[in-house]
């Protein structure tokens, strides 16, 4: 039986927060926090605004102490460790920013070799070969004559997570490293860190605020609830279990599991359920609109509303009751004019069961809406005839 790889980074009975200074109180901001980094694991720290991300991961990083417990990196209490002895097992990028304005992205990243030098050492082949990896890896070869200050905010955070990646850390720490990438940037940036877990066994801990990011690629969820604990599992556990809908529920918030992602409700309304009848790409983009009109899509719902889309630019869509497709319907043309009317529908419901809500506008020219629920379409069988 083989036995179980050592945590590369333990927080046992943490306490994160502020100490007591002058006038101002203490504060612990999360506590009695246990949680454990496995080598080669990808770990997502989820929570809200302001619930105490950055402090945490400042105490996981030997930054900040902790209040109360212990932060152990390799099994080894951190507090015991030298600056030196954790540098070269842990590396972190925090949101400060960083004054090096004139270096050259080169010279930046090759501070990260610093750990591994001898005192007034020059970088050998070896710390020469880690810098180039560490800009290739982070995308950033390209820059790496460029003065750090006449960089992007995107282009400065890779270049900041290159001097991480030099340091070669069995821990990675990175408060929020995508926050300032485009979106083609942060796909290849969350490859990337897969790649690292895998090629290097190295523990990555991120926080961030890509919930989509976090549920499709982190082998862990550590999420921060505003009631100061960190709950830790794996992310359809979390989901599923509703800690996250939990933690990020708001008045007009909700969790949609199909989408994997939280809805709000425009107007501070929020919408009810429908179900999309529609195949392929026009049904994820129909589901689309309902998302962002604050509705939540429901695969097999029977309560709520249906919506039938049928293919055109624009395309066609038809709403009618789940329970009575014939009571009630409305139609209109392209996806705009449906989150419109759903927004609409959701700021003004109708008024009581078994009351027949104003009808919609008809939709302009050739979409105005023929007798019976769903014209020119064949019989739906899951739909209700009732
Ligand atoms: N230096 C400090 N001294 C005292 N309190 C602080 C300090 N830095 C942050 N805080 C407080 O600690 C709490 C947590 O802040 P933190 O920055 O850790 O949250 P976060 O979850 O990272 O937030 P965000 O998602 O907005 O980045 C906040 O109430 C904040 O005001």
């Amino acid at each position: 039986m083989s036995a179980e790889p050592r945590p590369a980074l333990q927080a046992v009975a943490v306490s994160a927060g502020y100490r007591r200074r002058r006038r101002r109180p203490g504060t612990a901001v999360l506590r009695d926090v246990h949680l454990t980094a496995s080598p080669g694991e990808l770990i997502a720290l989820l929570g809200p605004n302001g619930v105490g991300k950055s402090t945490l991961l400042r105490t996981l990083a030997g930054a900040q102490p902790p209040l109360a417990g212990r932060v152990l990196l390799d099994g080894r209490d951190m507090a015991a460790l030298s600056p030196r002895q954790r540098a070269r097992r842990l590396a972190v990028t925090l949101t400060e920013p960083v004054d090096v304005g004139l270096m050259s992205v080169d010279a930046v990243v090759a501070l990260g070799r610093l750990p591994h030098r001898s005192w007034l050492g020059r970088g050998g082949p070896g710390d020469r070969a880690a810098v180039g990896r560490a800009l290739a890896e982070a995308g950033v070869e390209e820059l790496r004559h460029r003065p750090l200050g006449a960089l992007s905010d995107g282009e400065r955070q890779r270049v900041m997570v290159a001097r991480a990646l030099a340091q070669e850390p069995a821990v990675l720490v990175l408060d929020e490293p995508t926050a300032f990438l485009d979106a083609a940037r942060r796909i290849e940036f969350a490859a990337m860190l897969t790649r690292l877990t895998a090629s290097t066994g190295a523990a990555i801990v991120l926080s961030t605020h890509d919930l989509g990011f976090a549920l499709r690629r982190a082998d862990q969820v550590w999420l921060a609830g505003p009631d100061g604990t960190v709950t830790a599992g794996a992310p359809e556990e979390l989901a599923y279990g509703g800690a996250i809908a939990r933690a990020f529920a708001g008045d007009n918030m909700a969790f949609d599991d199909a989408a994997a992602t939280i809805v709000v409700a425009d107007g501070g309304v929020p919408g009810g359920s429908v179900r999309v009848a529609a195949e392929g790409r026009l049904r994820q983009w129909a589901e689309h609109a309902v998302r962002r009109a604050g509705w939540v899509p429901e695969p097999d719902g029977s309560r709520g509303l249906v919506l039938r889309v049928e293919a055109g630019a624009p395309c066609r869509w038809w709403l009618g009751s789940a329970r009575a497709p014939a009571a009630e319907r409305a139609g209109g043309a392209g996806f705009g004019a449906l989150v419109a009317h759903l927004r609409a529908r959701a700021a003004a419901p109708p008024p009581g069961a078994g009351r027949r809500p104003a009808a919609a506008p008809p939709p302009p020219g050739p979409h105005r809406l023929p007798d019976g629920p769903f014209p020119g379409r064949p019989p739906d069988p899951q739909e209700s005839t009732t």
